[in-house]
């Protein structure tokens, strides 16, 4: 087993501990799912100067977000690639200005896969190093810095690329403050508050920060197996804070993921886009075609339709059972966070099952049909449906892919329509599920309860994160998720926000974990 001597760091008192008993939820995880590893020392830290600091520099920080929020990065929107591009390199500024050293600006080249522009640039990947001290331990820290679109129009309370602080609410509000652009600048942050302190940073840090999370990470991989053995040497451990908490009061770490298999349909068949009182009821319409594939592939229970990928779900068994019904969460909590009461299920075991263990289908929207207000009578000559399945233990993306493509070519071909229809997928990332015993997951829960007082609960969570499995096989190392917002934060949707006391307490225990794991006498 790997040793450390524990650093006696600079305005940080330490006493040495034996960890005390795991929360409930990781006990029952112990007992159930794993074989329990024993609890190791690990030392008690006092945090006082470091959190202050933290909350003095409170204008700076937000100054700081409201700069980054204010780029619209939108990686989905091609003819917004530019500002993608200017929000990498206002990042660059801020590392050049905290003293990071070797930053480069990765070039992943051309987009692949259907885009409008064959030369569209994919954004770079922002690499970046604090400290090389070889006596120290070395933890990458990813986050991305693109957003999913946001429009005035949609519904929000305030203009999305416009940071506003509520101060009833005790919240800020813009796209990006949640997912991910405030865990970004919180990491950004915890380096200025030790450097404002003249405090020691206690490992190494990588920063990896990408544009194109929100769109499948296209490129990441290729350049984490690329700079395994190069930029990325001597990573110990990776950390990505791109999630939130289960509900809106209990802290969470994060094992698992979800993966995304992104798929479009496109129908086409008229030259043009057609007068429906000339057209109507005697040519093939695109739209009637594509309304009849998507309703064939999931109900309004949620159950999908497809042959096949039932299958490949990983059965449930008892002991896993056992987990759902000691999570602190609620029913309320989901109605509060959907903003309805919409829910399918009734039950915690069956809502966190369909959230986390059991694959779902959502269809997104179309491209190339009429959408605005009035009533315009038209017959769209080409449509394009989104849709994507959130895959799981242990489905193949590959045989997914075939399941699907041959589901919808069969489906349009009962029709007997004399349109052209094709399935094809845009991007996947896989799902992951880790071991939340390691070191870095110790640390992080100490630094929970260092912050909140609370041991947090394990979760695992419904959304994808593509690259966090990429990272874990191509570096060899653990992967831990903290997240820093709340499950009702509204990330993708409207009026998304990030909750004063989520940022601040956030960024506390983003540096209390990188003490600990400082600390830790194991990787
Ligand atoms: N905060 C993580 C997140 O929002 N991830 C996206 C990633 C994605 C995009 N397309 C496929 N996966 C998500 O929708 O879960
Ligand atoms: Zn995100
Ligand atoms: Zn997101």
């Amino acid at each position: 087993m790997f040793r450390r001597a524990v650093p006696i760091l600079k305005g940080i008192s330490l006493i040495r501990i034996t960890t005390r008993g795991f929360n409930e939820t990781r006990a029952a995880y112990t007992a159930t799912v794993k074989q329990p590893k024993q609890t190791k020392a690990m030392p008690e830290l006092n945090f006082g100067k470091l959190f202050e600091k933290i909350d003095e520099l409170r204008p700076q920080f937000i100054e700081r977000l409201s700069k980054a929020v204010a780029i619209p990065a939108v990686s989905a929107d091609e003819s917004l690639r530019p500002m993608v591009v200017k929000k990498a390199h206002f990042i660059k500024g801020e590392l050049e200005k905290l003293g990071f050293q070797d930053i480069q600006m990765k070039d992943l080249g051309v987009q692949p896969g259907p885009v409008e522009d064959p030369n569209l640039q994919l954004p770079p990947v922002v690499l970046a190093r604090y400290g090389s001290d070889p006596s120290k331990k070395t933890v990458l820290l990813y986050a991305h810095y693109d957003v999913q679109p946001a429009a005035i129009e949609d519904g929000w309370e305030s203009e999305p690329f416009k940071l506003v602080i509520d101060e009833d609410k005790q919240l800020m509000r813009a796209r990006g403050v949640t997912d991910d652009t405030g865990p970004l600048n919180g990491w950004l942050n915890v380096l200025e508050a030790h450097r404002e302190l003249g405090m020691d940073v206690p490992v190494n840090l990588v920063m990896c920060f990408e544009g194109m999370e929100e769109s499948g990470s296209i490129g990441l991989d290729k350049l984490i197996a690329d700079e395994a053995a190069n930029y990325f040497k001597g990573v110990d451990a990776v950390c990505i804070s791109d999630n939130y908490w289960l509900g809106t009061k209990k802290p969470v770490l994060t094992y698992g993921l979800r993966g995304c298999n992104y798929y479009q349909i496109t129908v086409e068949g008229p030259g043009a886009d057609l007068h429906s009182g000339i057209f109507g009821g005697v040519i093939a319409e695109p739209m009637i075609d594509l309304v009849k594939v998507f309703s064939s592939l999931v109900d309004s229970q949620g159950r999908i339709l497809i042959d096949g990928i039932d299958e490949m779900v990983a059965p449930v068994t008892e002991k896993e059972m056992a987990l759902y019904d000691k999570i602190d969460f609620t029913l309320e909590e989901m109605n509060a966070a959907s903003g309805s009461e919409t829910c399918i299920y009734d039950s915690k075991p069956d809502i966190l099952m369909h959230r986390w263990r059991y694959p779902s289908l959502s269809i997104h929207g179309l491209e190339g049909a009429f959408s605005t207000q009035g009533a315009k009578t038209v017959i769209p000559s080409k449509v394009v449906g989104k849709f994507s399945i959130r895959t799981v233990p242990d489905m193949e993306s590959a045989k997914l892919d075939k399941l699907v493509i041959d589901h919808c070519n069969k489906v349009f071909k009962s029709l007997g329509s004399p349109n052209k229809c094709k399935t094809e997928l845009i991007h996947d990332g896989s799902y992951w599920i880790s071991d939340p015993f390691n070191a870095s997951f110790t640390a992080a829960a100490k630094a929970t309860k260092a912050v909140y007082g609370v041991d947090p609960d394990f979760t695992r969570e419904g959304g994808s994160i593509p690259i966090t499995l990429t990272f874990e096989t191509q570096l060899k190392t653990n992967v831990m998720l903290l997240p820093m917002g709340r499950g009702d934060d509204g990330a993708h949707s409207i009026n998304e926000k990030l909750d004063l006391s989520n940022f601040f307490q956030g960024m506390k225990t983003m540096a209390a974990y990188l003490h600990y794991y400082a600390a830790s006498d194991e990787k």
